[in-house]
C-alpha cells in the first residue's frame, strides 16, 4: 500500500483556467492536475505538485516514467496537455514563455546536443545570457563574461574555458550543462540525469558538488532527475517517485525513499541502506 502523501504535493482545488489559476505565495513551482498526451498515450498523468523556495527535490523512476516528459513542463518547454502549471507567479497560457525561460534554468543531454561541438567552454556557458547555444553576433557585456569564467572556476572547469566543447570528457561537460544552467542566475534549477553516463569518480566528485549547491542559502530551488539512489547528494529535501506517468510517492526525503515506495516504483523488492546520508539499493 503507498503511504499517504505528504502534504508538500497537495495543491488546493482550483479552477483549472490560467487566467484563474493562482499558485501558492511561496511557491516556485506547482502543477495541478497536470496530464501529458502524446500519441494517445498518457505520459503523465494527473500529477499535483509543488516545489517551494529552498526545497531541493529528487525525481526518481524507472526508464519511461515519465520524469524527463515532467521536466520539460517544469522548464515550461512543454504544454501540459491537461491542468494548471505555475511557475514563478506564471500561469503557462497566461504568460510569454520566452520571458520566463531565461528564469529557469535547465541541464539536459537534449540541450548537450544542441551546443556545437567547436563552440569554446566560456562561449557554451555564456551564450545562455541570450537563451542560444552557439555564439553569433550577440553582444555580451564584460560582466557576462567574467559571470561565465567564474562559472566555470566554480565548476572544476578552470583552465578549460578555451576548449572545444567537443573535446571534453562526458564528467566536463555535465559540468559546462550545470555552469550554463546557471549563467542567468535562474530561481529554479532542473537537473535531468546529471551524472548520466559519468564513472564513479567522476559521479562522486559531481554528487560532492552537488551536495554544495544543496547546502548553499543562495542557491535557486533545485530539481534533480535520477534513476539512481547513489547519486541522490545528501543535502536534497524531497522526493517525488514516478511509475508510468503517475506518482508513487512524494514528500520529504526520509519518508519518501522508503524500501516500500522505491520497491513499487521499480517493480522489484529493494533494499535500501543510507549510510552518512548517502542512500544505495540492492535486490531484495
Ligand atoms: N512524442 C512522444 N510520443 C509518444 N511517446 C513518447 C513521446 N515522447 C516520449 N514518449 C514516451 O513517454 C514515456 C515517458 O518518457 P520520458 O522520457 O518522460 O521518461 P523518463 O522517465 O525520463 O525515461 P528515461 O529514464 O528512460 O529517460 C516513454 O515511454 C517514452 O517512450
Amino acid at each position: 500500500m503507498t503511504p499517504p502523501v505528504s502534504e508538500t504535493s497537495h495543491v488546493p482545488d482550483r479552477p483549472l483556467d490560467p487566467d484563474l489559476f493562482i499558485p501558492s505565495g511561496d511557491s516556485v513551482l506547482e502543477l495541478a492536475a497536470v496530464t501529458v498526451s502524446r500519441g494517445g498515450k498518457e505520459l503523465v498523468r494527473e500529477i499535483s505538485w509543488q516545489v517551494r523556495e529552498g526545497e531541493r527535490w529528487i525525481i526518481m523512476g524507472p526508464n519511461g516514467a515519465g520524469k524527463s516528459t515532467l521536466l520539460q513542463v517544469a522548464a515550461a518547454r512543454l504544454h501540459p496537455s491537461a491542468g494548471m502549471v505555475g511557475i514563478l507567479d506564471e500561469v503557462i497560457g497566461a504568460v510569454d514563455v520566452f520571458e520566463l525561460r531565461p528564469r529557469i534554468g535547465l541541464s539536459s543531454a537534449a540541450l548537450a546536443t544542441q551546443l556545437p561541438e567547436n563552440e569554446t567552454v566560456l562561449n557554451a556557458i555564456v551564450t545562455a545570457s541570450w537563451g542560444v547555444t552557439g555564439r553569433w553576433n550577440e553582444g555580451y557585456e564584460s560582466f557576462d563574461e567574467d559571470r561565465a569564467r567564474d562559472l566555470a572556476a566554480q565548476w572544476g572547469l578552470e583552465g578549460l574555458e578555451d576548449r572545444r566543447f567537443g573535446t571534453l570528457s562526458e564528467g566536463e561537460r555535465k559540468r559546462v550543462l550545470i555552469a550554463r544552467a546557471l549563467m542567468t542566475d535562474p530561481e529554479l534549477l532542473l537537473l535531468d540525469e546529471p551524472a548520466a553516463g559519468l564513472d564513479l569518480a567522476g559521479r562522486e566528485s559531481l554528487v560532492s558538488s552537488l551536495t554544495e549547491l544543496a547546502q548553499d542559502e543562495d542557491a535557486p530551488a533545485l530539481v534533480l532527475v535520477t534513476h539512481h539512489l547513489e547519486e541522490v547528494p545528501p543535502g536534497f529535501t524531497h522526493a517525488l517517485l514516478m511509475r508510468g506517468g503517475s506518482v508513487v510517492a512524494a514528500g520529504e526525503l526520509e519518508t519518501t525513499l522508503t524500501e516500500q515506495n522505491l520497491s513499487e516504483t521499480f517493480g522489484v523488492p529493494l533494499k535500501v541502506s543510507v549510510t552518512e546520508g548517502r542512500y544505495t539499493a540492492v535486490a531484495a
